[in-house]
């Protein structure tokens, strides 16, 4: 049997990421991103094998987006398209695995926006769009949350009243699972461990940010919550605040549910603690002149970091090792540095060459002698996305 392809699809509110993965090859034939979709900017960029395109579609939704990107991957796949595989979010407490898309499955998707509106309905309308144009493709959907299933409740549950939990699933669900999977098979690989017989501490730092404590290839706790905008500093989300600070702003400032939302959501953060950017690259270049705001958001972001991970100890019985990925973890030396700084009561401690020496995809042990593993893995949640759809239709 020849070596078949998976298009992931990763929808947003907006835009549109997909990419055609091989199962026989690492790197993907196809990559792309659709954004701005729904305006006058709306554009396709992709690159196919070294050639780098853009093709501007003004007023373009999901729809049409995605009536390019198909034909794309299809020629890009030699005409052989074995399925599609969506990323989801959020999939509550319905989905502890990936699924083959049916009427159920987009009910449970549907059941979930409400606790994940930006991302959820996106999805939606993306697996419409795919099913319209392919109905003879077999789709599935891979859950952010389905990995955190394996959370006990004390990891899960928040302290409010049980009505809350039982009628309107208010718990902590966790996101990324499909990267910390992904990562913690990978750094149990590099160790030479059995996934099955391995904890780790995971820290996923790209546009969002999450830690998990990982323990015999399971989740055990993870910092995001009922929504993606709990935990750690993020790039425009802030993270853990006093629950207090809604009505706070309510009665010192008048401000709406939606205000506060937005302002936690979008412009908090790294980008609202320096002033400056989101963006982690910008924020490192500003902290080498001293800019005050990228020095602070740069510190607030490390020591919640380690914090995090510090609190994420007591779900692991034992340690194998901190794995670091996304683009931040993947690539920031500096933050990697900072960060295994505040957890010295660990054991942990960086070899200085091997830090500097691992960005731009390059996967290893970066600790110096003596202290417990610190792994930096590359994460590949399309790589994994695509596995999940596979076994979906192997079985
Ligand atoms: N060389 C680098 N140094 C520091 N940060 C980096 C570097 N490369 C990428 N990043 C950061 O990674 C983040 C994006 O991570 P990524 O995993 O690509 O995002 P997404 O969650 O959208 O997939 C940004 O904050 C970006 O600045
Ligand atoms: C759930 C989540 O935060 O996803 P992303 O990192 O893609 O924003
Ligand atoms: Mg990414």
């Amino acid at each position: 049997m020849s070596a078949r392809n998976i298009l992931v699809i990763n929808c947003g509110s907006s835009s549109i990421k997909f990419a055609l993965v091989n199962e026989a090859q690492t790197t993907f034939p196809l990559q792309g991103l659709a954004e701005r979709l729904g305006s006058p900017e709306a554009v396709i960029h992709w690159q196919f094998g070294d050639v780098k395109e853009t093709l501007s579609l003004p007023g373009a939704d999901h729809q049409v987006a995605l009536g390019e990107i198909l034909p794309l991957a299809q020629e890009a796949a030699g005409g052989r398209l074995s399925g599609i595989g969506h990323r989801v979010v959020h999939g509550g407490e319905h989905f502890t695995d990936a699924r083959l898309i049916d009427e159920s499955v987009i009910e449970g998707i549907r059941t979930s926006a409400q606790l994940a509106p930006l991302h959820n309905p996106a999805h939606l309308i993306g697996i419409a769009a795919t099913m319209s144009l392919f109905p003879d493709l077999p789709q599935v959907s891979v859950f952010d949350t389905a990995f955190h299933q394996t959370m006990p409740p004390h990891a899960y549950r928040y302290a409010v009243p049980e009505f809350l939990y039982k009628e309107h699933g208010v718990r902590r669900y966790g996101f990324h699972g499909t990267s910390h999977r992904y990562v913690s098979k990978r750094a149990a690989e590099m160790a030479g461990l059995p996934v099955e017989d391995s904890a780790w501490l995971s820290a996923h730092l790209g546009n969002g940010c999450s830690t998990c404590a990982i323990v015999n290839g399971e989740s055990r706790d993870t910092s995001m919550g009922l929504t993606p905008l709990e935990g750690l500093v993020m790039g425009t989300r802030s993270g853990d605040v006093d629950p207090n600070l809604h009505s706070y702003l309510e009665r010192t400032l008048g401000w709406t549910i939606e205000q506060v939302d937005r302002m936690l959501n979008n412009d908090s953060g790294l980008k609202g603690l320096s002033g400056l950017s989101n963006d982690m690259r910008t924020l490192s270049e500003a902290c080498l002149s001293g800019h005050p705001g990228a020095v602070l958001a740069f510190e607030v972001f490390c020591y919640r970091l380690a914090k995090s991970l510090a609190g994420m100890a007591c779900a692991l019985p034992r340690l194998n090792g901190l794995i670091f990925t996304g683009g931040i973890g993947e690539n920031s030396a500096a933050v990697r540095e900072r960060t295994v700084e505040h957890l010295k009561l660990f054991g942990f401690q960086l070899d200085a060459e091997a830090n500097a020496r691992c960005t731009r995809g390059l996967a290893g042990e970066i600790q110096a002698a003596g202290s417990p593993r610190v792994i930096v893995v590359p994460t590949n949640e399309e790589r994994q996305i695509a596995l999940d759809t596979l076994a979906l239709l192997d079985a």
